[in-house]
């Protein structure tokens, strides 16, 4: 002991100065207003993603199981009334109200078009001109004062998906397959991973790489004259586009643009339509700037194809320049979510839009229709309360040949539990996401919203179907509508037109009664 003792005396401190020199590279902060954290390294930030309180959730589309009909031959579509003289010869474009494809054969025949008896011509005589509304409105000094925060959302909302790997069921096909073709896959690095059950790497793992990979993808720009997976350069698809829109310049017709929002696709701007006295949205989508740009015929041929009074409706469609635009009706109170994010409905105010939803999904699924991105998000609303579905760009087309889709899209927390376990789905998943926003209705935000979309897809796919949650005091009828509808098998789903029959419907009234709720988010 008292050796240790002496041993230890004999011992010298080092001296350690206080810091010399030092740079002060990294000062983080926490910002409660805003609730982000600042000045973090670009690193950190990724890892964190988006504040959840300044940022929405963004689709995700999965290109690597798209359905065998996205590379079926190319359609011929008969554009307008049969002998018009606009469109008397039938012009070869994608067919797009079948499928969010561009069905263009890899070898572009495109230019070739082909007899209706060759291959199975899909005609679609409802495409005469849409007339635009006699509705004439005068400009309010503030029309766009609802979206006004809209435009404060940052641009990069959240999550795009590009998952070659996600695959929790074995999928079948040795090569991946694209809208485009057949995929090389040692050509482009993101999809190179071929799925087998046997060399699947942790679901974890591959969503996260996935995320990193496909957030350094996002916004940039393909080159122009870039051949796509399977070999539609960009003006082969430009000239496809303009086969589809109107061959009018819009811009002599519109003034005084507003920007109303930003999308994943583009950009919306409220402008004023000098020939009706109208104001209109315009959608202004870049055609190099896209994740996946055949997706863009879903936003002309859908709203102009299906046409019903709780569907935002579309005037005209145009290429101008590099950019696709499509003038719609000005929902001039903005969307579902600003009111559920803000004020409290109440059930008959829930029933009513529910009503108005139902009828759009009805109308579209007897139609085999699915929309894929139901969310409150999508649901736009005048402000006489009248409701209307919006966002057609990741709409997928059934039909005989094709019962189900295979893809997952969706926005994470509104997907089905079947989409995300790859199995086939129909216009069912749709009625999953309708259960979802009611969720939202009653307590402002999905489920799971709180974990990152990868954890709550896990839960989504694994767990059992969410509910209200305890504390949500909602009645029996309501209660009972949503399990109705977010079962985990859809074939246990009520369909849109059973929904409409539920009795929590019938407690709906007028769309009046959703004025003041507009009233409110105005003021506040
Ligand atoms: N017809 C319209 N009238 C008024 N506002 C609109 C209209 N269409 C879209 N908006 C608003 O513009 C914004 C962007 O809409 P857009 O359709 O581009 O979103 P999006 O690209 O589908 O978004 P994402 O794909 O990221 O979900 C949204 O806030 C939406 O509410």
């Amino acid at each position: 002991m008292n050796r240790t003792l002496s041993l230890r005396k004999k011992v010298k401190k080092t001296d350690i100065s206080t810091p010399m020199n030092f740079e002060h590279r990294i000062h983080a902060g926490y910002d409660a207003k805003t609730g982000t954290y600042t000045g973090l390294p670009k690193q950190w930030q990724v890892l964190l993603g988006p504040p959840r309180s300044l940022s929405r959730p963004k689709p995700i589309v999965d290109p690597s199981t798209i359905t065998p009909m996205d590379v079926a031959e190319l359609k011929t579509v008969i554009r307008g009334p049969i002998g018009s003289s606009r469109y008397s010869t039938p012009v070869s474009v994608p067919s797009v109200a079948r499928s969010n494809s561009l069905r263009v054969a890899p070898t572009i025949s495109a230019a070739v078009p082909r007899t209706v008896s060759q291959q199975n011509t899909v005609l679609l005589p409802r495409m005469t001109p849409v007339p635009t509304t006699t509705h004439q409105q005068s400009i309010p000094s503030s029309y766009h004062s609802v979206n006004v925060s809209q435009q404060h959302r940052p641009i990069d909302r959240g999550y795009p998906f590009y998952d070659s790997n996600y695959a929790p069921l074995p999928m079948k096909k040795p090569q991946q397959v694209t809208t485009f073709g057949p995929e090389d896959v040692n050509r482009n690095p993101s999809f190179s991973v071929s799925i087998s059950p046997t060399n699947r790497i942790p679901v974890n793992n591959q969503m996260n790489a996935t995320y990193q990979q496909s957030s350094q993808q996002s916004t940039s720009a393909a080159p122009l004259n870039q051949q796509s997976e399977g070999g539609v350069s960009y003006e082969e698809f430009r000239k496809a586009i303009s086969a589809l829109v109107d061959k009018t310049d819009p811009r002599p017709d519109l003034a005084d643009f507003k920007l109303i929002g930003e999308g994943s696709t583009g950009v919306v701007q409220a402008a004023f339509k000098v020939s009706t006295s109208q104001i209109v949205a315009v959608k202004r989508m870049d055609l190099r700037k896209q994740q996946r740009r055949e997706l863009l015929f879903n936003e002309v041929s859908i709203m102009r194809d299906y046409q019903h009074p709780n569907i935002v409706h579309m005037h005209s469609s145009h290429l101008v320049g590099n950019e696709l635009w499509v003038v719609m009706e000005y929902m001039e109170a903005g969307s579902l979510t600003d009111i559920v994010t803000h004020v409290r409905m109440t059930e008959p105010q829930i029933a009513t839009v529910c009503f108005q939803v139902l009828r759009a999904l009805e109308y579209l699924h007897a139609r085999r229709v699915i929309h894929r991105d139901i969310k409150s998000d999508s649901i736009l609303l005048k402000r006489d309360g009248t409701v209307k579905v919006s966002d057609f760009g990741f709409c997928g087309q059934l039909s005989d040949e094709y019962p189900k889709r295979r893809s997952l899209v969706g926005t994470p927390y509104w997907t089905a539990a079947e989409v995300i376990a790859r199995e086939p789905y129909d216009t069912l998943a749709d009625i999953w996401s309708f259960g979802i926003m009611l969720v939202e209705m009653v307590e402002g935000e999905p489920p799971y919203f709180d974990d990152q979309p990868l954890q709550a897809m896990k839960r989504i796919r694994d767990e059992p179907a969410p509910r209200f949650s305890s504390s949500a005091r909602v009645s029996h009828e309501l209660n009972h509508l949503l399990s109705r509808c977010v079962v985990k098998d859809p074939r246990d789903r009520a369909t849109a037109r059973e929904l409409l029959q539920h009795p929590f419907i019938s407690k709906m009234q007028h769309p009046s009664c959703i004025a003041p709720l507009i009233l409110q988010i105005q003021n506040k």
